[in-house]
């Protein structure tokens, strides 16, 4: 009978194990053991190093290690926010520093504060203050590296959602961006504590604190009495093992059970009855009036005006680049309009004075790319905001969240994680997250561009659901049987400007300016040559 490729695999593993298995055995029976355990571990001379080497040099080597540790991320971590700073000569100081530090040897920098320095200028650094200095300063600079890496690792749409739920700048950052970024940054974090371990011995090497024992120290010491063999050696290298290899295990402890917490769907979620409609009575309307926008020497926005009447939904449409997706960044201030104003009920989105944050909490938005946030389960995207910004008890934020999920029809979704779901899914979830948060607005940005067709429909009939509850929706769409059916205005866009606005069967089906007709014939009819456009 054929084996299968798995069967197949199976014997191979099967037979390399088997002949490693030999290999150890032969060495094992043709070894010298008496030989061996004279010159290479000898139990009753390393018996001699114990307790030393435990009291004073491993302790010693801790100590150079925590210092050097404590000192390099306190260092990595303004580094890092440094490079980050949106101020040129911030980003430019951290870069050099970084570039010299790692460029040059630590052992060059251990010889300038060991003995440069003192030479140079005549004073000499307490022992352990030139430790910590040394292997702090190399540390910095690889450790403001990865934190810089980690935290720009995390798409910035996770911090945009966090911010359109309300959430303030620290607040994205602690329960959104950084948990994230420290799953990313705890393995090279390991990495240079280990590193740190290891280079505690070049203040030995050195010659720098005389009668101070680390554990190469008091190897090397120990190695010179008659008939130690290397045995001592082995000894002192035992205990480096014995604090970088546990590291190297919680570590890998902490990656896989953050990967576990994504892969294993606890108890089943208890359904609840519908609700959550607490608040779309509350919808509020828009008005913008004479908004710019600019990219540099970019205008993508040129005096934009346009309503949404409370309970209406307005859909804007128009070509690639024509602004849609900054106007709507715009409404919620995520992007900053250079002049204009935009009203959401009473309150006035563009006053410099005005709370932002306060403002965000009542309109929800949805993104094209969902932005979920991949460490917390469904309902807990769904709760963090009700719980972070509106301070609801956990119990009543709870029943919020699945009251909407069961709305979205991903009630039993609820322990799932994001990457669990399908893209349809994920958008149903991110509506769910929106609504718990009881938006008087909701606004989406191409909330069905990045589904495959066959979900499309999923999240449409959720958005016709919220029209017809009375939601005042503002939608950037390319769904024009969606805009059609239900939008009660609108707005067609090209190059910066509202080219032509009006009820949603009108404009569609009738459309007046010829930029807005070339623009539905090529979307409607998308294999019609296209006339030039004017
Ligand atoms: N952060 C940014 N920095 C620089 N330019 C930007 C930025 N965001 C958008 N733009 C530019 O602004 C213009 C309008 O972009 P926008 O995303 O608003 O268009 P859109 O109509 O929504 O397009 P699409 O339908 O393709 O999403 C584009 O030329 C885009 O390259």
């Amino acid at each position: 009978m054929a084996m299968t490729m798995h069967q197949r695999a199976r014997l191979s593993r099967g037979v390399q194990y088997a002949v490693l298995i030999l290999v150890v055995l032969a060495l094992i029976a043709v070894a010298d053991w008496p030989l061996l355990v004279e010159k290479v571990f000898n139990p009753a001379i390393a018996a001699q190093q114990f307790p030393g080497i435990i009291v004073v040099a491993l302790k010693n080597t801790l100590i150079y290690t925590l210092l050097g540790f404590v000192v390099g991320l306190t260092g990595g971590v303004v580094l890092a926010l440094m490079k980050l700073s949106s101020v040129a000569p911030y980003r430019w100081l951290a870069t050099i520093y970084i570039e010299f530090f790692r460029g040059v040897p630590a052992l060059l920098v251990f010889l300038a504060f060991g003995y440069g320095i003192p030479l140079a200028f005549g004073f000499r650094f307490n022992h352990y203050v030139t430790v910590m200095i040394a292997l702090g300063l190399v540390a910095a600079a690889y450790i403001a590296e990865s934190l810089r890496a980690g935290l720009q690792a995390v798409p910035k749409g996770q911090y945009e959602a966090a911010r359109s739920l309300g959430m303030s700048h620290a607040r994205a950052m602690v329960t959104i961006v950084i948990p994230q970024a420290l799953r990313i940054v705890l393995p090279p974090l390991t990495n240079e504590v280990i590193l740190l371990t290891k280079d505690s011995s070049l203040v030995y090497l050195l010659g720098m604190g005389v009668g101070q024992y680390e554990l190469t120290k008091y190897g090397r010491e120990a190695i010179s009495g008659a008939g130690a063999g290397l045995t001592p050696l082995v000894v002192a290298g035992v205990c480096y093992l014995i604090i970088t290899v546990p590291l190297g295990i919680l570590t890998r402890r902490f990656e896989s059970k953050t990967d576990r917490m994504k892969n294993t769907a606890s108890s089943p979620t208890p359904r609840s009855g519908p609700g959550g409609a607490d608040g779309l009575a509350d919808a509020a309307s828009v008005v913008v009036e004479g908004l710019h926008k600019s990219y540099g020497s970019l205008e993508v926005l040129k005096g934009i005006s346009l309503s949404v009447g409370a309970g209406q939904v307005v859909c804007l449409i128009g070509p690639s680049g024509s602004g849609k997706s900054t106007l709507l960044r715009c409404v919620n201030l995520l992007e900053t309009p250079q002049q204009g104003r935009i009203t959401i009920g009473d309150f006035e989105v563009t006053d410099s004075e005005a709370d932002v944050d306060r403002m965000r909490r009542h309109v929800g938005m949805v993104f094209q790319q969902f932005n979920l946030f991949p460490h917390l389960n469904v309902l807990e995207n769904c709760t963090v905001a009700q719980l972070k910004v509106l301070k609801r008890d956990r119990a009543e934020a709870e029943r919020i969240a699945r009251g909407n999920l069961e709305r979205v029809g991903l009630a039993e979704k609820a322990d799932n994680y994001p990457d669990q779901l399908s893209g349809g899914q994920q958008q149903r979830v991110a509506i769910a997250r929106a609504l718990s948060m009881d938006p008087s607005l909701m606004l989406f940005d191409e909330p069905t561009s990045a589904l495959d067709p066959e979900t499309v429909g999923d999240v449409l009939a959720i958005m016709r659901n919220l029209a017809a509850e009375g939601m005042t929706m503002l939608v950037v769409t390319h769904e024009m049987e969606f805009a059609r059916d239900v939008a009660d205005k609108v707005v067609f866009m090209d190059g910066g400007v509202v080219v032509e606005e009006g009820p949603a069967a009108e404009v569609i089906r009738h459309p007046r300016e010829p930029r807005t007709q070339a623009f539905l014939s090529r979307v409607l009819n998308p294999t019609q040559v296209q006339a030039p456009e004017q």
